[in-house]
């Protein structure tokens, strides 16, 4: 697997910033009381620049990426996208915002409608931004190139494709009007081990190539450790810690990343038996 290697982001004027974002949810059976699914969330992502947001399940990861999609309500706070303020933007705005904001889900095989040719599946988002049929048909063909699918995809449905091969697909969906910035929630979760390896090694050539920004989503911090070029911790709801990948991912501050990092699972054999004896000192302590 590559390590991210990718350019330097510039805090001074970052693709995305979230300030003091709340997404409030009303808790059920107790009237108009709401919880917070996340307080006061602070983060921003440079151009170029892959953040990973790392979490246990419930933790308020895919809310995030919801807000900044327009699909979890913003409570508080604001979220700029490219030097506008988005935390409120109309059905019209986000239309118009789709084609420099995409994602990729967690699941290859809901995500892509079953009845749809690929060639359709990567050509509708093309035709909806006022494309025309030709220019459509060229780009699906640089995208299967450029997502490592066989030209023939074209007219075969999303059933005839492994998980791997589907999210090739999803990726390639999500890159067909050259976005900005794509939330990936959880996008290799689904796949087995060597397959994450190569759907991450995708992503960061498509990034070196294209200079595209991800907000990158996992509860695996090993698998956000590769991608990332900064990550960030968030616990019930709040975001706990944010650095660079290394140090937050190698040498982590705050005793919540220390618990992920050990629970994390990794491969290599050498780290495994660095991490047993670091959860050997780490139980011999508490
Ligand atoms: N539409 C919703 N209505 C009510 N509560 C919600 C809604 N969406 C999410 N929540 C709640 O908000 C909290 C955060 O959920 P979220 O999906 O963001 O967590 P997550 O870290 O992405 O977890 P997972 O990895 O399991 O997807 C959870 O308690 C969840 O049940």
């Amino acid at each position: 697997m590559t390590t991210s290697n990718g350019p330097l982001a510039n805090p001074e004027s970052p693709l995305l910033e979230v300030s003091g974002l709340t997404v409030d949810y009303p808790r059920k059976g107790f009237g108009k009381e709401v919880f917070h699914a996340v307080q006061d969330a602070n983060l921003w992502i440079g151009h170029g620049e892959t953040l990973g947001l790392v979490g246990e399940s419930g933790s308020g990861k895919t809310t995030i990426g919801r807000a900044i999609l327009g699909l979890a309500p913003v409570s508080r706070g604001s979220i700029r996208f490219d030097g506008q303020d988005i935390s409120h933007a109309s059905r019209r705005k986000r239309q118009q915002l789709s084609s420099d904001l995409q994602v990729v889900f967690q699941d290859p095989y809901t995500s892509l409608n079953p009845s749809m040719t690929v060639g359709d599946i990567l050509a509708e988002p093309i035709g909806i931004a006022g494309g025309s049929r030709n220019a459509a048909r060229s780009r699906v063909a640089g995208l299967l190139e450029q997502v490592g699918l066989p030209r023939d995809a074209i007219d075969r449905l999303p059933r005839e494709f492994s998980g791997g091969q589907r999210q090739r697909v999803a990726i390639a969906r999500a890159l067909a009007l050259r976005p900005k910035l794509i939330v990936c929630d959880e996008p290799v979760s689904a796949l087995d081990l060597s397959t994450q390896a190569r759907i991450l090694d995708l992503l960061l050539t498509i990034q070196l190539d294209t200079g595209v920004s991800y907000l990158f989503v996992s509860h695996d911090l090993d698998v956000v450790r590769h991608i990332s070029h900064r990550v960030a911790v968030i616990y019930r709801g709040e975001l706990v810690e944010q650095g660079e990948a290394e140090q937050v991912t190698q040498d982590p501050k705050h005793p919540y990343t220390q618990r992920l990092l050990l629970a994390s699972p990794v491969s290599d054999p050498v780290r495994q038996a660095e991490r047993r004896n670091a959860r050997k000192a780490h139980a011999s302590k508490s």
